[in-house]
């Protein structure tokens, strides 16, 4: 099968009339080929999954829509309280969070972590450890906005909140988190204690680079606040990406910036041969050339939100967008531009911005909430599998107001067989990348997965003063490519979301394997990967990927060993056995990680 494909694109190559075509074909056996794999036998979780759509639109929509009205009616009850009041009960129920932890029994209760159910979380990781023996807190009453304050540009939150809450509350008074990732149900919580981004990224870094102070309870029911520059720094630095094995986060505050009521959006084509050609088209889409500026003014970003969608190996779209003002729109003829794609019977976004290749480079005002929302309606492409008709002009204009399924329900509907069909046949991974390993990252996905569409988000990794679980490439300052700055190194956030094209085709595919393969490609290449994704990595493998001499200091200076859980016992796929359960409650800081040689040239 093999010598047949390539004989054949000899052949192309050679016998091709046109010379453009010949390029293309011989830029294309250049590219990395894709694997080619047997035919697979169809089972019946594929049969399962093909007609999921029933459930959906029978039981999990109007679910959702109930869901979404009664938090709707909570957030409304929320809004109706002063901040003096609402102050008043999270201290009251911080004292509750205290009492609980004081009745835990070490030697019998298991392990610390919340009490969320995993069904309800966002993320795609099993949540296996909340299978096993823990013992539950319950912050569900940590789910409101406790001050917007106007002069201190700082929002703050509890750890329930999430994304939608917030641009309800703050895009109404021209003001908006620095970074709002894109989810509605995505909370402060889960983003700060994992990771979040979004367009505006490559200007603020990651979603925990924007919080200026944490609130924790300690193991021992310590209540501190954490800061930059406090005595907790070192704890401050250490919480993100820890999984809530450091303490417990009771409240947020977080930076806001200004905002206008539109984002002008420019959607510019870019085709190539190959796919470092379209990464070069992404890159200069956001990234001056070294040189023409000094990279160190934050001038030099002039576009606030930047994304690129790749469709296929030859095409993508790049976005970029800033703020306007209604008197802009409403002047010279702007009106006529505005594109309100949060009405339910819009196109979706990706679809819409695909539109560019056809029509070419094009500019439109989207009302700001409705941009940064934009791929909630179709969970970027991944409805088009769940609901493949739903794009379709008659299902928008009949039902898509009730749009999305709430992620929640989606994963509570899905049996065991689902859920592990989609470690198996399917790819929801976020590589975090150098800007300058894109193109080979790239390449790489296209030979091993072949997921398109691809989403492209550059973002800042800081250089902190502690070193944090995710760090820049040592000596990237020295080095200084294009969007670097002395202070943060310019990475990608490659979102592989879908089947994968051998998966389409009918053919085998091992997704383990897959993640496996991406995971050490991550290791490396100095990238890392999100830790809402299903992992496979090992423990000496995860701490050559994480950095842990910072985390591991606070596990033991905040008397976090014994008491919460270890985050690669989080992380870990597979439910736990009672021995693992046991060691994990019983261990003593002999991680991995120290076995390893760590670089020390930081
Ligand atoms: N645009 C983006 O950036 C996107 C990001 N994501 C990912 O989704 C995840 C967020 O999902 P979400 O459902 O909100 O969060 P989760 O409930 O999944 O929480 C994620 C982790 O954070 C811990 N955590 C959450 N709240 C607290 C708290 N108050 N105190 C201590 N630990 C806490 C959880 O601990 P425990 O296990 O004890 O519950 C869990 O380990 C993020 O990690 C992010 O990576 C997904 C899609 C888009
Ligand atoms: C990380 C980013 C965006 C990720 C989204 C595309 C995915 C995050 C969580 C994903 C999902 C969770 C659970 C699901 C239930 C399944 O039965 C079906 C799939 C899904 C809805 C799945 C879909 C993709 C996500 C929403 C970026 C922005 C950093």
């Amino acid at each position: 099968m093999f010598v047949s494909h390539t004989l054949s694109k000899c052949l192309l190559i050679e016998f091709s009339p046109c010379p453009q075509a010949r390029r293309l074909f011989t830029a294309m056996s250049e590219a990395a080929t894709p694997l080619v794999r047997p035919k697979r036998k169809k089972v019946w979780v594929d049969y399962l999954v093909q007609f999921r759509w029933i459930l959906i639109i029978f039981l999990v929509l109007p679910m959702s829509l109930t869901l979404y009205f009664l938090d709707y009616l909570r957030e409304v009850k929320s809004r109706h309280k002063s901040y003096k009041q609402r102050q008043i009960k999270h201290d009251e129920n911080i004292i509750k969070v205290i009492k609980r932890l004081k009745k835990r029994n070490p030697s019998k209760d298991g392990l610390i972590c919340t009490a969320r159910n995993p069904w309800v979380t966002v993320g795609m990781r099993n949540v296996d450890y909340k299978r096993a023996r823990h013992f539950k807190v319950d912050l569900s009453a940590f789910s409101n906005i406790l001050e917007i304050d106007q002069e201190r540009m700082i929002i703050k939150c509890e750890p329930l909140v999430n994304m939608g809450q917030i641009t309800r509350a703050t895009v109404p008074m021209n003001l908006a988190l620095a970074v709002v990732p894109e989810l509605d149900d995505l909370t402060v919580g889960g983003l700060i204690n994992g990771s979040g981004l979004e367009g505006s990224s490559h200007i603020y870094g990651l979603f925990a680079d924007i919080v200026v102070a944490y609130e924790i309870i300690l193991a021992d029911g310590r209540v501190v606040r954490a800061t930059k520059d406090n005595e907790y720094s070192d704890l401050f630095y250490a919480i993100p990406w820890s999984q809530g094995t450091l303490g417990l986060l009771t409240c947020a505050e977080i930076k806001l910036v200004h905002i206008k009521e539109f984002v002008k959006l420019n959607y510019k084509p870019v085709k190539g041969d190959t796919l470092n050609d379209l990464t070069k088209g992404y890159i200069d889409s956001f990234a001056r050339e070294f040189g023409d500026d000094n990279n160190d003014d934050d001038e030099q970003n002039v576009v606030e939100f930047v994304e690129t969608l790749i469709y296929n190996p030859h095409e993508a779209v790049c976005m970029t967008g800033s703020f306007a003002s209604r008197e802009e729109v409403m002047s010279n003829g702007n009106s006529m531009k505005i594109n309100r794609i949060g009405w339910w019977f819009k196109p979706w976004f990706y679809q819409h911005a695909q539109t560019a290749l056809m029509r070419g480079e094009f500019v439109e005002y989207i009302p700001t909430r409705e941009y940064y929302h934009r791929h909630t309606r179709s969970y970027f492409w991944e409805v088009k599998l769940l609901l493949p008709f739903a794009d379709q002009w008659w299902f928008r204009f009949l039902l898509g107001w009730m749009m999305p399924p709430k992620i929640s329900l989606l994963k509570a509907t899905q049996f065991e067989a689902v859920r592990n069909y989609y470690h198996d046949m399917h790819v929801l991974q976020d590589l975090l990348v150098p800007l300058h390993k894109v193109s080979d990252a790239l390449e790489w996905a296209h030979q091993e997965m072949e997921v398109y569409p691809i989403w492209l988000c550059p973002h800042r990794l800081y250089k902190h003063p502690y070193k944090t679980m995710v760090y820049p490439e040592p000596g990237f300052e020295q080095e200084r490519r294009r969007g670097d700055t002395a202070y943060a190194q310019m990475y990608t956030d490659i979102g592989l979301y879908y089947a994968p094209g051998p998966v389409l085709r009918g053919e085998a595919f091992d997704g383990s394997r897959a993640v496996s393969q991406m995971e050490h490609w991550l290791i490396e290449n100095h990238g890392f990967e999100t830790q809402y994704a299903v992992s496979e990595l090992s423990e000496k493998d995860f701490w050559r990927m994480f950095d842990g001499e910072l985390y591991e200091k606070c596990r033991r200076k905040y008397g976090c060993v014994g008491n919460f859980m270890s985050v690669y016992y989080k992380s870990k796929k597979g439910r736990k056995t009672e021995k693992e359960v046991q060691e994990a409650e019983n261990a003593y800081l002999e991680t991995a990680y120290a076995k390893l040689d760590q670089p020390t040239d930081y």
